[in-house]
């Protein structure tokens, strides 16, 4: 009965729909897919698969590039055949998006099987996500980042925090439910701010002790529970460099896999001229410092390997595009040298 009203109820959507856009349609049809199971299940024999092992994507380098391959079902089954294993591993995918063709994307980790064996098979290797995020095409980042988020997350809710009893993931993989609790689980994130602190003329830049060397980034911090971002935003900065938000500008936000799953809320802040000697909390950070623009131009062009001086130090470099901590020292620059002298 349930099942005949699904089909009903996505024949009148599907109609509904032709007066929709493209992205209207791509929403709906995703949101289908996370809501029915047997719709869900039968998307999976035509979808198309990105490969995990043990969180770590499948990469394929052709000539200096690292692609991200995308296997169909039928290349899927032919893996699994190989390697003795059931098609039922399919089931084990997560949804992570579609095409505006409506060809759905999933992502499945193959941990428990070898992992040399898929590599020499589809000619390609998994790669830890803090190399792959920085070295595939930019538009593949963010995809990559959230399909390892929810996998990690799936690995590391397999049982109900109440009754310790396992709980079943839903087919797309959109929440976790504990059938003796009847507790259901959805993905986490958690909010994290992240500043770019200026005085008008220089900006804020610091660093932690477990960065790689020479990387100066933006003030963060996670939001403790109850807060707003304001709140955590003038809450970290006080507590990191001891200075006291006059303003601050919201500009973008992003997802961050690291440690794992933070939403990034990335705002620019104003701290009054009077008010700039920095207080550093040792504990939490090994440099904070204002830098002027001249500085931080020369600091955009170099990256790790560039840095490095003869001597083996390291001259300041700054977070790649793919952190939105790049997006706010940018927005930075343009507001400096767009300013009427
Ligand atoms: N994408 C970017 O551009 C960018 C730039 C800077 C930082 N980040 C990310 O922001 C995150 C937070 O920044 P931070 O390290 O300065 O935060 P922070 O200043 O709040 O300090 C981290 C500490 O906070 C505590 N903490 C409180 N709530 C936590 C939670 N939910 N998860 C983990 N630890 C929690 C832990 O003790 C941890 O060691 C980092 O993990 C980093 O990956 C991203
Ligand atoms: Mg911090």
């Amino acid at each position: 009965m349930a099942a005949i009203y699904q089909a009903v109820h996505r024949r009148a959507s599907s109609l509904f729909c032709r007066f929709h856009s493209t992205y209207v349609k791509k929403m709906r049809y995703l949101n289908e897919l996370k809501e029915d199971d047997d719709f869900c299940r039968q998307a999976q024999t035509s979808g198309t698969f990105y490969l995990f092992h043990n969180l770590s994507p499948f990469l394929q380098k052709v000539g200096k590039k690292y692609l991200l391959p995308q296997l169909s079902a039928a290349e899927m089954k032919r893996i699994l055949e190989k390697m003795k294993e059931t098609e039922q591993w399919i089931e084990k995918s997560v949804l992570i998006g579609c095409s505006d063709e409506h060809v759905p994307h999933f992502a499945l980790d193959l941990g428990a099987l070898e992992k040399s064996v898929i590599e020499s098979e589809l000619q390609g290797s998994f790669t830890d996500l803090r190399k792959a995020l920085f070295v595939v095409d930019v538009k593949d980042s963010p995809l990559l980042a959230s399909a390892q988020a929810l996998l990690r997350w799936h690995e590391s809710h397999q049982y109900c925090s109440k009754t310790g009893q396992p709980t079943q993931k839903n087919l797309a993989g959109s929440k976790r439910v504990c059938h003796a609790s009847g507790i259901t689980y959805y993905p986490q994130m958690s909010p994290v701010v992240i500043t770019l602190v200026s005085d008008g003329s220089r900006c804020l830049l610091t660093r932690q002790s477990s960065f790689p060397q020479g990387m100066y980034t933006a003030l963060s911090g996670f939001c403790d529970l109850g807060e707003s971002v304001e709140e955590a935003l003038r809450r970290e900065v006080a507590e990191e460099v001891g200075l006291e938000v006059e303003s601050f500008q919201y500009s973008a936000s992003q997802h961050w896999p690291f440690p794992s799953s933070c939403l990034m809320i990335a705002c620019h802040a104003l701290v009054g001229g009077q008010q700039t000697e920095i207080s550093m909390n040792s504990l939490e950070l090994e440099e904070a410092r204002w830098f002027g623009l001249e500085e931080v131009l020369e600091g955009l062009k170099r990256d790790y390997t560039s840095s490095k001086q003869d001597d083996g130090s390291f001259l300041p470099w700054f977070p790649p595009k793919q952190a939105i901590a790049h997006k706010l020292i940018n927005e930075w620059v343009k507001q400096q040298t767009s300013r009427p002298t």
